[in-house]
Order: structure tokens, then sequence, then C-alpha cells
């Protein structure tokens, strides 16, 4: 039921006036988000899409990423934090009354687990070696770019390096520390631009695959009715959605799609949703949702898994060649990690958090104290600059004013692993599971058909059970996808220090002295 009524409800809360002010309260924070902007000291103003999104993935330069990650700070989050406070007492006000201590464990119910947190809590601990092993890899590429001393001592990241607004995922810095740049690079933006894509045909590319599963075409409604390129006539939310009509045939996305690989994942992500909508449109309304909101999330992903292979980019023309040797696999395998690794403690902790200030455990103005403290801690990345208790960073992540939660994103990047081994099998693939492609494989279109037709009217466990032969989320699927990576990244960090302190330090690494310099230039030559 967590689709009808997400935040909270009309009918939950009694107090018509509170309902209002709420709604007041939240429409303003999305406003603030929406019409949030950054200026620069040279005189340029950039909104977020697509400017401020291309400067933090394209620009290299360490005080013009701090420029904006300020900027974009103080132009959203900042603006926020009192209403936010207000929003989250009156939230909790409305879900008392439907017998709920508050927003935080009405949003827990919807996985109908008594021991959800736990298990979450267990999924990261068995995913962290692995993330501190990209973490210290990628920490050791940048600070020989922008120098150790920009880089905490505790051994966190700046948050402003990583190629996203948020340091959410890392892809958009692959270039910085691909391991093996004389070998095929998986970039494929410069041959979409080469091919002069537009957004229309990258929506007709990822239609064509789930097509080619005998899964459902997107209906001519959904064509005639989304937007899938940045209004120039009005201001509009840029951040892609995907919406049910509820009238079991209007489904539509709205997207600002830029010509970039990033988005092409992000529309097979989008069109995933409308998969499922569409799938479930004859379940009595009630029944209209995913298993749970992480499965909703997982099914765009997971067919995307198969797209970004190299095989299937080849397949679509997209690559022209593609050499199977172990530097092309790992080359391939570190550019995923940088999408789907990197993100598992980000999407872990913003709930940490909202939970947090839904229970009350955290009050107002120990709101910017909390994030950091789960940044530094699970992601080990620091910010640029000190922070104060008057800032409010969670406010510049769109799903903090939009109210919508974000642990889904957190079990969808675990299971969509375990669905993409199941629809694998289904294909009859049986080389290892990253570079399985389940392209045109109508067995796998149905299995996962089968499932998504469901919607919610089963436990999300026994849907699992039905695609992939077991009831519970694992780790496993993701770890043995990675396993090669895996062993070769304990390998590169032999000898230096893997990890971070719990707490972010002020205290930067020293500069590197002259002849410190020549002996890792050395190192480094000797090395190659
Ligand atoms: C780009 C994507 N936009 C969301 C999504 O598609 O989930 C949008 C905004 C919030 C909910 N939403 C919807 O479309 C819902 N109506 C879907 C539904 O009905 O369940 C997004 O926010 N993502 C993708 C990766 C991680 C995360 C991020 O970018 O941080
Ligand atoms: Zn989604």
């Amino acid at each position: 039921m967590f689709r009808m009524i997400s935040d909270i409800g009309t009918d939950a809360m009694k107090d018509e006036a509170k309902l209002a002010r709420m709604n007041t309260l939240q429409s303003d924070i999305e406003g603030i988000y929406a019409k949030a902007t950054v200026s620069f000291s040279d005189g340029q103003t950039l909104a977020l899409e697509p400017g401020l999104t291309q400067l933090m993935a394209s620009s290299r330069n360490y005080t013009k990423l701090q420029e904006a990650w300020i900027g974009w700070r103080d132009n959203t989050g900042k603006l926020m934090r009192d209403k936010y406070a207000d929003f989250v007492t009156l939230s909790n006000e409305g879900v008392s009354s439907l017998g709920y201590h508050d927003t935080g464990e009405y949003w827990r119910s919807w996985y109908e687990s008594p021991t959800f947190e736990p298990d979450l809590q267990k999924l990261l601990e068995e995913l962290k070696p692995l993330y501190s092993n990209l973490h210290t890899y990628v920490r050791e590429k940048l600070m020989d770019l922008y120098g150790r001393d920009k880089f905490p001592t505790s051994g966190q990241i700046p948050a402003h390096l990583l190629g996203n607004m948020w340091a959410q995922q890392w892809n958009n810095i692959y270039d910085l520390v691909i391991p093996y740049p004389d070998k095929t690079s998986v970039d494929v933006t410069p041959e979409l631009k080469n091919q002069s894509y537009t957004p229309l045909r990258m929506f007709r590319t990822a239609e064509e695959f789930f097509k080619s599963l005998g899964l459902l075409p997107m209906p001519d409604r959904f064509w005639n009715k989304s937007i899938i390129v940045k209004p120039t006539d009005r201001k509009m939310v840029c951040h892609a959605s995907a919406e049910d009509f509820y009238n079991q045939k209007d489904f539509r996305i709205k997207m600002c799609t830029d010509i970039n690989m990033e988005d092409l994942v992000t529309i097979h992500h989008e069109m995933g949703h409308i998969q499922y909508f569409m799938q479930y449109k004859d379940q009595p309304v009630p029944f209209r949702d995913g298993a749970n909101p992480g499965f909703h999330e997982a099914v765009g992903d997971t067919l995307a898994l198969s797209v970004a292979t190299p095989k299937h980019l080849q397949t679509i023309g997209l690559l022209n060649s593609v050499e199977n040797d172990e530097g092309s696999d790992i080359n391939y395998l570190l550019s995923m990690a940088l999408e789907k690794i990197a993100f598992l403690p980000f999407g872990y902790l913003i709930d940490q958090w909202r939970w947090s200030v839904f229970s009350g455990e955290t009050p107002k103005d120990k709101f910017n104290d909390k994030w950091w403290e789960l940044r530094c801690k699970y992601q080990g990345v620091s910010p640029p600059v000190e922070r104060t208790s008057t800032d409010f960073d969670p406010g510049a992540k769109y799903h903090i004013p939009s109210n919508t939660p974000y642990i889904r994103y957190f079990v969808s990047f675990v299971v969509q692993f375990q669905f993409h081994k199941a629809l694998c099998e289904a294909a009859g693939q049986t080389g290892p599971l990253h570079k399985c492609d389940i392209y045109r494989s109508k067995e796998a279109g149905t299995k996962l058909g089968d499932m998504l037709r469901l919607g919610s009217s089963k436990p999300w466990p026994y849907a699992m059970e039905a695609l992939t032969g077991q009831p519970n989320m694992s780790a496993k699927a993701l770890m043995d996808y990675f396993a090669p990576l895996t062993a070769w990244l304990e390998k590169q960090n032999a000898g230096k220090q893997v990890g971070w302190q719990d707490a972010c330090s002020n205290q930067r690494h020293a500069p590197l002295s002259a002849n410190e310099q020549q002996a890792k230039k050395w190192l480094t030559e000797y090395n190659m």
C-alpha cells in the first residue's frame, strides 16, 4: 500500500488545518529545490540539469568543483532546515493516527519484515570489504591528481571530487581511475554523440530491449504524453521520474535527457517502472504496487546490467570491438563498480539519517552533524569545507525535499543482481555473470513478466522465490558478479592503508616533499 499513501495519505491526517500546513511546507521545500541555481564568481549561473551535473561530472578543477558543491547547498538545503523540521513534526502526527510511532516506522512497514533493519545492516557489512577496496583504489588515484594535502588524515575522500553532486555514484571519474588505459574503454558517450543519438532514439533503444524479451511495448499515449527533453518555455523539475495514472492506460516518463551513457541507463531505470505499472495494471488497485519498493527500483536496472555489457553495446553498434582479455574485463568491472558498489553506503545512509530524524533521535540542531557523521563513517567521504549546524546538506539531495523514501535503492542495488542471475540462468547463459546479456531471451522475459504481474498481491519473499528460487535478499549474486574485480583490487591495494576512521578529521595530509615526489615517480614508472 506504500504507493497510495506514501507520504501520509489525507485520510490519516484528522486535522484539516495541520494537513494543509504540512502540504504547504512540503511544496515550499520542493519549490526551493526546483528553483535553485548556482552563480559562480566568473559570472556563470547554472541549474542542476544539465549545467551543474555536467560540471560535477567533467571538471577536474578542485576550486571550481568546490564552488559548485558549496553553492548548490547554500541555495537548497540551507534554505530548508526550519521548514523541514516543522514538516517532520506534522508528518509524524499524521502517521500516529495510523498507529505508527513515526514516519520512519511507517515507511519500513512496507517491507513487512520484523528483521528488516538488521538484514540491511548485515548486507552492508558483507559488502564493506569490496567497497573499502574500491574506495582505497579511487582515493589513491585522486590523491595523485589533486595532491595529498587536499585529503583528511582520517582517510575520507572529499565529496566534490567523485564526479557527482552527492558523490552517490562515481562513474564519471572512470577516466581518472581506468586500470588499463590501452584496453577497450566502455564509455560509449562519445559514440552516442558521433551517431547523433537523440533522446527519442535513446528511449526507442531501451524499449527495443524490453520488447526483445517479449515484455510489453510502450503504448502510444506514453510516447505522446511523456516529456523527454528539458522544456524551453517553462520551469520543470528535471529530476527523471515515471508516473502511473492508475487508469490502466496512462503511464509517463518526465526526464531532461542528456546524450550520454548515464542517461541511457536512467532511461532503462524509468522504463522499468513503466513496465511494472503496465504488468500489474489489471490487479485490484491496492495491489498495483511493487512487491516491495526495492523491487520497483530494480526492474530497469536489472535489464541495464545486460545492456551495459561490451558484447551488447557491440550488438547495437555502440562499440566496434570487444577484446576478451583480463585487462578489458577489469576495465569493465571497475566501470560497473563505480556505478553499483560506490552507491551502496550512500543508498543505505540516506534513510538511516531520515529514520533518526523521524524517530526524534536527531533534533534540528543536530541534523547536519548526524548527516556528516553517517557520510564520514559509512561512505568515507568528507565535506570539502567546514560544515555548521545551520547548513542542511541532506536537503541538497532531491529525495529529501520531495519526501521520497530512499532505502528502496539500497534494496534494489542488492536484489537486481539476484534478478540478473536468475534471468541469465533462464536465458541459458553459462559464462561469468558480468558477461551475461539476456537480450532476445523470451524465457527470461516470461519469468520476469510473471513476477511483475503479481504486483503487491503476494508478500515479496514469495515474488523473490518465484523469480530466483529462494525467498531472501542476498549479497551473494552481487559478490559473484564482482569477484574478479575483488581479487584485482586486493592486489592493487596490497601495502596500502585500506579504509578510513569513522570520524572525519579537519587535519589534511602534508604535501609530498620534492624527493618524495621523485621517489613516487620512479616507483610508478618501475611498477609500470
Ligand atoms: C532518477 C531516479 N528518479 C526516481 C526513480 O525513478 O526512482 C523518481 C524520483 C523519486 C521517485 N521517482 C519515480 O519515478 C517514482 N515515481 C517511481 C515509482 O513510481 O516507484 C532516482 O532518483 N534514482 C535512480 C537511481 C537512484 C536514484 C537517484 O538518482 O538518487
Ligand atoms: Zn526508480
